[in-house]
């Protein structure tokens, strides 16, 4: 199974900074998984990408809303379970634009997923989500990370 970071972001991530704390976080996922930043320019482009990818192997959407649910890190790894047990081809996690998701996108989720009811800038709540999805796996193959870190 593949592990997918899905970002609207109409000129892409902009900030080096944010665009290297994911990277350091999708490449330390690497052993574990493989992943794949999807940094696209509208919502309807991510609704595409999921009705394409649909079918036998239709990916596992996880959407990161504010007015989402309160989950663990324990949580996210069980989804990624889930998913990988359902025999699901891709894991993904989406990010959504300036203004949220639309209700139809939401529906289309198995989890939504929210970081707190603050509202973090797209760039951050990215980097959130690249270390969630690492100490996910981290959980689920059982490493020191989630411990100390
Ligand atoms: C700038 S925010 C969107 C703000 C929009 N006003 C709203 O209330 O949804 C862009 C994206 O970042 C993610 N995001 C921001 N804050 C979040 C949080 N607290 N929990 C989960 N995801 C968050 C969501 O995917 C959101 O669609």
């Amino acid at each position: 199974m593949k592990l997918l970071l899905a970002v609207i972001t109409p000129k892409g991530l902009r900030q080096p900074e944010a665009r290297s704390l994911v990277q350091m976080y999708m490449k330390r996922a690497t052993p574990y998984l493989r992943t794949e930043l999807l940094e696209l320019p509208t919502e309807a482009a991510f609704v595409e990408l999921l009705s394409k990818r649909n079918g036998r192997t239709a990916p596992y959407a996880v959407l990161g809303d504010s007015r989402g649910k309160a989950v663990t890190s324990e949580d996210l790894a069980a989804s990624i379970e889930t998913a990988a047990l359902a025999g699901a081809s891709e894991w993904l996690f989406g990010i959504g634009p300036a203004n949220g998701w639309s209700s139809d996108t939401l529906a289309q989720a198995k989890l939504t997923v929210s970081f707190g009811r603050i509202t973090l800038a797209h760039e951050l709540a990215t980097v959130v989500a690249a270390e969630q999805m690492y100490r996910a796996l981290t959980i689920r193959a059982g490493h020191p990370y989630h411990v100390g870190h």
